[in-house]
């Protein structure tokens, strides 16, 4: 088996050997997908996961715009449609100065099998740009969507391809990007979800990644006989997953004691409640200023700068900021320190290495974070029937989802000795649902 899996990343490497997050995630997924393959006939001799990895279609484009004091700026636009097998493309778009097409690889690729777990017929792609909205005004963002737009409309549509916020995309730019194809395509669609409330949003959209990896961690730490009540939470990340992470532990009984930023984090030995949280929510959606600010309203805490919160002694840790924020020192000090569950609400924050061998409740972000794309699957919904839910009823579903995405896990991970191999879990239940579509549409 190990022989069957370098020989098929070697190839993997050969054709993407400059893009290391692609190469780590699909690292990943082969590691527990190709004995799956071996044991089940069906997928034999269909080179499926071959197939997987190359994008059905990688879209590249210039985005010209001008700041406000005339100068005109060049970044590079993405879309990266990656597989379309079970739904139209469905993913974020993130605008970061450190997107390439090694990190939308990557993160397109967890988006295929994320999608397939939330039950919601949803393909896979992820896109985006190197454009850096910090410390850029609301007009300079504005012009910049509107530029992206232009282009990315000819490639998108409520049928086609539907994307969404990420990093640095929330529902100031979702709205600037609607604007422009609506009055480009002189339509109104769902063709982005995390729309605003009063033209086509969902209810809970906002608060449903975050929410969605408590539920989750609430899962695993049932089959425990445990709960969050009571337990010390660590963070990372303050934008809109970590933000909405802490409010539903606050809300579950657990105490949160930091939050970061890419500077640096805060610790609060108090723990962050609902009014510190409001600061927080209000200082970086607002202010968009710095964690570190949080010191200077609330002597309880103590900021740590350009280190990570994962020395803080916790039973629950939730990374939420980016990919690769903890590595395999982090989780042997996690653990040492009695640290119990982790449940990733970014997307491979955590290292290969990093939870490779322990033997505790680790969720991959492809399970975990999937409650997000889940919501747009019923912001979409909504969408095409023209109606709205209510918060309640959005709520209850994103809960059945994630209680779904759980049972998957177990049923497709559970190993001999009772352990629950989630990352395994993820992958082979994704992979199914997927590989079933592709063998019935043929070689395509
Ligand atoms: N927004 C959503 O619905 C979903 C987001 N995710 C993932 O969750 C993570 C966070 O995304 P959002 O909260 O939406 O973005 P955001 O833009 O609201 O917040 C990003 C957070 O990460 C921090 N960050 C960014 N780069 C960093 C670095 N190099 N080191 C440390 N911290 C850094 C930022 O300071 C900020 O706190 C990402 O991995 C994203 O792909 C996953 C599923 C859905
Ligand atoms: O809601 C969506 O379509 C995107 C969510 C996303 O980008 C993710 O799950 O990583």
């Amino acid at each position: 088996m190990e022989a069957k899996i370098k020989g098929f990343m070697d190839e993997v490497k050969a054709r993407n050997g400059h893009e290391p997050e692609f190469i780590q995630a699909v690292q990943e997924v082969a590691e527990t997908v190709i004995p799956y393959i071996a044991s089940n006939e069906i997928y034999n001799g269909k080179n499926i996961l071959l197939r997987m990895v190359e994008p059905e279609r990688l879209i590249s484009f210039r985005v010209a715009w001008v700041d406000d004091k005339g100068e005109i700026h060049v970044n590079r636009g993405y879309r990266i449609q990656m597989n379309s097998a079970i739904g139209p493309y469905k993913g974020g778009l993130r605008f970061h100065p450190t997107v390439n097409a090694s990190i939308l690889k990557f993160l397109a690729f967890e988006q295929v099998f994320k999608n397939s777990l939330t039950t919601l017929p949803m393909g896979g792609g992820k896109g985006g740009s190197d454009f850096d909205p910090k410390g850029k005004s609301d007009d300079e963002v504005m012009r910049f969507c509107h530029a992206f737009m232009l282009e990315l409309n000819r490639h998108i549509g409520p049928n086609t391809d539907v994307p969404a916020g990420d990093i640095g995309v929330g529902a100031r730019e979702i709205g600037f990007l609607f604007g422009m194809y609506k009055k480009i395509r002189n339509e109104f669609t769902g063709v982005l979800t995390g729309k605003g409330l009063s033209w086509g949003g969902s209810k809970i959209r906002p608060e449903a990644t975050g929410y969605g990896t408590v539920y989750f961690a609430q899962s695993m730490l049932k089959t425990k006989g445990q709960e969050i009540n009571g337990k010390t939470v660590v963070i990372s990340g303050s934008g809109n997953v970590a933000q909405f992470a802490a409010e539903k532990v606050l809300q579950l009984g657990g105490k949160v004691v930091t939050l970061s930023d890419s500077a640096g984090y805060i610790y609060d030995k108090d723990g962050i409640d609902e009014e510190k949280l409001a600061y927080v929510m209000d200082l970086k959606n607002n202010k968009r200023a710095r964690i570190s600010e949080y010191t200077k309203k609330y002597s309880s805490a103590t900021y740590h700068a350009g280190e990570k919160p994962w020395g803080v002694t916790c039973e629950i840790a939730l990374p939420c900021a980016t990919q690769n924020e903890l590595n395999v020192e982090h989780a042997k000090q996690l653990i040492a320190n009695g640290c119990i569950c982790v449940a990733e609400g970014a997307n491979m924050p955590s290292t290969a290495d990093a939870f490779h061998d322990a033997k505790i409740l680790f969720a991959p972000g492809k399970a975990s974070n999937a409650g997000g794309v889940a919501t747009s699957g019923l912001e979409m919904s909504q969408n095409s029937l023209r109606i709205s839910w209510t918060r309640e009823e959005v709520d209850e579903r994103l809960k059945g989802i994630m209680e779904e995405i759980h049972n998957s896990c177990i049923e497709f991970g559970k190993e001999e000795d009772g352990f629950c191999n989630y990352v395994k879990g993820a992958n082979i239940a994704g992979f199914v649902k997927v590989a079933d579509a592709m063998l019935a549409q043929g070689v395509i």
